[in-house]
């Protein structure tokens, strides 16, 4: 690995990771807010919004939280209110738990009426990062000032899959899929360009169901490194952060920092 990422490993998520994931978020909407007055940060679904809240609402929400402009890196092809949607998944764990009179997000769901058109729900997304983003960089790129990921068992990252075609796809911004092998199998997803694009990218992997797949990943053999969270840390390089705990990162090979400064 040319500029290899950082592995963080914690003892424990509520008294380590999560205070220590804070720290690491703050400090990039510090950069964010001092570079361009807005946050703009992308999140995955799964276990990553119950993390960020624990990161994020003790001991209070952050106090620009109205600078942030949250979108989904990657969202599941069904109703806002379903319980497989990313967006409910953060909606339950972590912005219907700020304080009703304190800042709130910018929060950019997927558009809901052409759910069994994952590529037209894609286009309309990719719409939404135009809009928003058009007047920085000149837009090759949306630059994200953080993405925020998680790590499937299997290796994925957001809806990128192990050996799919997406993984080569360079074009778009948003990606469609209709044979998800986790389910449910209509997804979008940003793709791997525009997520190692971003100012800083951090996964958050934690529990014993994600150690053997992160020692394929850090090893990096010929397996692990065709991986997709391999190749958001070859893309990304020392942008990279991930947040995990012992119990994930048990006999994985690579140095580990225990702390953020
Ligand atoms: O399906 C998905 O899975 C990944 C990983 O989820 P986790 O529960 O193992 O952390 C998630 O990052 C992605 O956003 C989601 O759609």
């Amino acid at each position: 690995m040319g500029r290899p990422p950082k592995l963080y490993s914690f003892p424990d998520v509520e008294n380590d990771l999560a205070p220590n994931l804070r720290k690491y978020i703050l400090a990039e909407q510090k950069e964010a807010l001092a570079r361009h007055g807005k946050f703009r940060v992308g999140v995955s679904g799964g276990s990553l919004p119950k993390t960020l809240s624990r990161a994020l609402l003790a001991p209070n929400p952050p106090a620009s939280l109205d600078k942030w402009e949250i979108f989904f890196v990657d969202e599941r092809c069904v109703p806002l209110d379903h319980d497989d949607s990313n967006y409910k998944a953060l909606k339950n764990d972590f912005l219907d738990q700020l304080p009703e009179d304190g800042p709130k997000p910018k929060v950019f769901p997927i558009d809901e009426t052409a759910l069994d058109d994952p590529q037209e729900v894609a286009d309309q997304y990719e719409q939404t990062l135009v809009s928003t983003f058009a007047n920085r960089d000149s837009v090759k790129l949306p630059l994200f000032d953080l993405i925020l990921l998680g790590c499937g068992p299997d290796g994925h990252t957001a809806s990128l899959f192990p050996d799919h075609a997406l993984l080569r796809a360079t074009d778009a911004w948003v990606l469609s899929i209709t044979d998800s092998p986790k389910p449910p199998p209509g997804r979008i997803t940003l793709s791997l360009p525009i997520l190692t694009h971003a100012c800083a990218i951090a996964f958050v992997a934690t529990g014993g169901g994600k150690k053997g797949i992160l020692k394929k990943i850090f090893e990096a053999d010929d397996e692990g490194r065709a991986l997709p969270s391999a190749l958001v840390n070859e893309g990304g390089g020392d942008k990279v952060s991930w947040f995990c705990d012992s119990a994930a990162v048990e006999g994985v090979g690579f140095p580990k920092r225990t702390s953020v400064i």
